[in-house]
């Protein structure tokens, strides 16, 4: 029998940005043009083969909307990783993701891993947020960042398998400092551009301070 790990991921971000559509297209390889917002929070799961293990991924998407920001705590804490979703035509949600980052640096779990996942990547003729200010700001809180679309298929797979990369093995932390050939610099298949980048350094490197 094989056996099955299991990664408790949550999904963090302004409302409207993506977070369920994302999901959606993970789980189910489905886009709704008209998907409703989210209340409070949905659960849905993915199992996915790898080597001669599963790899489940439990996965919390929180709703964005401001009255339900709450709630997130009882989804991201206990979560091994945590995507923060922004909308690249959007500044004011990269704005909000830094606020999830700085809460989840404060108040979630010590060693959880952090993606950054810049949505709407096919709307990138009215982009507000440049790719290069994304990948400074992963770079300097240790974060995986990666520029999505939900709506074409745009690296959704690849920003999970990230996550699953940061983890060594799936559900244990890699301790600070230890480097894998996985954390270098992934070049992705043609059609996911742009390029999912890793932390340079170490798995983290955020402190509590
Ligand atoms: N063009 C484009 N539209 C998208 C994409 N992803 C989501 N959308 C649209 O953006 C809107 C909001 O998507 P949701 O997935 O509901 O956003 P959310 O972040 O889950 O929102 P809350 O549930 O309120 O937190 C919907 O109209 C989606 O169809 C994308 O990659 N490209």
């Amino acid at each position: 029998m094989m056996a099955i790990r299991e990664l408790k991921v949550c999904l963090l971000g302004d409302t409207g940005v993506g977070k369920s559509s994302i999901v959606c297209r993970f789980v189910q390889d489905h886009f709704d043009h008209n998907i409703s917002p989210t209340i409070g929070a949905s659960f849905m799961t993915k199992t996915v083969p790898c080597g001669n293990e599963l790899h489940k991924f439990l996965i919390w998407d929180t709703a964005g909307q401001e009255r339900f920001h709450s709630l997130a705590p009882m989804y991201y804490r206990g979560s091994a990783a945590a995507v923060i979703v922004y909308d690249i035509t959007k500044q004011d949600s990269f704005h909000t993701l830094k606020k999830w980052v700085k809460e989840l640096k404060e108040h979630g779990p010590e060693n959880i891993v952090m993606a950054i996942a810049g949505n709407k990547c096919d709307l990138s003729d009215i982009r507000e947020v440049p790719l290069k200010d994304a990948k400074e700001y992963a770079e300097s809180i240790g974060a995986v960042v990666v520029e999505t679309s939900a709506k074409n298929a745009i690296n959704i797979e690849e920003l999970f398998q990230g996550i699953r990369h940061m983890r060594h093995p799936l559900g244990t932390k890699m301790s600070v400092g230890t480097r894998h050939p996985s954390l270098q610099p992934t070049l992705l298949p043609a059609r996911a551009q742009p390029l999912l980048q890793f932390p340079a350094s170490t798995t983290q490197s955020r402190r509590r301070t």
